[in-house]
């Protein structure tokens, strides 16, 4: 018999109506019941933890670690790991855990659009894919998956993209890895390996994204910089175009050794140095084009990467090769 872990952090799968508005009401022994009405849970054992009580708009960077951390414990013991979460900041935590993920027992990441107290809700029925998803030995070695409305979607490259309805998460350009129902896992991918690149325990440095709209200037851009960021994403136009200003800007702070790196604010598709004054520049200068990643995610793995070197070079070579990795740029030729 397979023994599974459910690692609760709150989020609204978690929260139940009060006067103030929603708040986190139940922990992981109440989801743990409410899931085992769906389709019961023949042939596996669950533990239960709770981690935190938290929305998960109100996490900081050191709780998403604390909860690498007991995954990671957790993973030494089970066969399968769930973790159910907020969906506002799941595609940030779930590749967080990707990113210090470092066996092959499967984590899945899931939550709810309707509180727990809604009456038709749609946590129970996504915990009850979760737990079938890693407790089926096919997920093992998948790594982190976010299993949302009957789909399993590799942690990198996944985003929110609706703010309530309930098919809430989708991975634009890439396959989904498996789905599950009532009847059971259909694996359609392989997942992607995803390389280890930090650990749970060091908290990594600050990277701030820096959102690009019409006629932005390089104000907040110098602003991070003051504040203590040792690295920035631009969240850029289009194919990751950000305005000259900013541009000018980003090329002074990679000659100064800060790293630089290069998204979109579109919700799908790669960056690529295309443009004068815009991208091509700053590929030239040495910027990150960190590929399909959002500029979230992207923010991240530049952490990530800034806790092995301080060298500008170093950071965006981490950055290339483990992008590579992952399918989210070109191998190199
Ligand atoms: N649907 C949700 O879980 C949203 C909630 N605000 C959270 O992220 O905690």
């Amino acid at each position: 018999m397979r023994t599974l872990a459910l690692l609760s952090t709150g989020g609204t799968i978690a929260t139940t109506a009060g006067e103030q508005g929603l708040a986190v009401g139940v922990g992981a022994d109440d989801l743990l019941s409410a899931a085992e009405r769906v389709w019961g849970f023949g042939g596996v054992r669950v533990q239960t933890r709770e981690v935190h009580r938290l929305v998960s708009f109100a996490e900081s960077v050191g709780d998403v670690l604390a909860l690498a951390r007991a995954v990671r414990e957790a993973a030494r013991e089970v066969d399968g790991v769930v973790v159910t979460h907020g969906t506002d900041t799941m595609e940030e935590a779930a590749f967080l855990l990707a990113l210090t993920h470092d066996s092959p027992v499967p984590v899945a990441f899931t939550g709810a659009q309707r509180p727990y107290d809604d009456p038709a809700p749609d946590g129970p029925r996504n915990l009850a894919a979760a737990l079938r998803w890693v407790g089926d030995p096919r997920s093992d070695g998948t790594g982190v998956n976010v299993v949302f409305d009957g789909d399993v979607l590799p942690a990198v490259g996944t985003r929110k993209v609706d703010t309530l309805g309930l098919k809430a998460f989708r991975a634009p350009g890439r396959a989904p890895v498996a789905a599950v129902d009532a009847d059971g896992v259909r694996l359609y991918a392989q997942a992607p390996k995803v390389p280890t690149l930090m650990r749970p325990d060091l908290e990594p440095p600050r990277v701030d994204v820096v959102a690009q709209y019409l006629g932005a200037d390089a104000t907040a851009l110098r602003a991070s910089v003051t504040a203590g960021a040792r690295g920035v994403v631009v969240a850029g136009f289009g194919a990751g175009n950000p305005t000259p200003e900013t541009t000018r800007t980003c090329v002074e702070l990679l000659d100064s050794g800060v790293p630089v790196g290069l998204a979109s604010r579109v919700g799908s598709g790669p960056v690529s140095g295309l443009y004068a004054e815009g991208g091509a520049e700053l590929m030239r200068a040495g910027a990150v084009l960190m590929g399909d990643l959002s500029p979230w995610q992207a923010r991240l793995l530049l952490a990530a990467a800034l806790t092995h070197t301080d060298s500008a070079s170093g950071v965006t070579e981490r950055c290339r090769t483990w992008l590579a990795a992952v399918g989210a740029v070109p191998e190199r030729g």
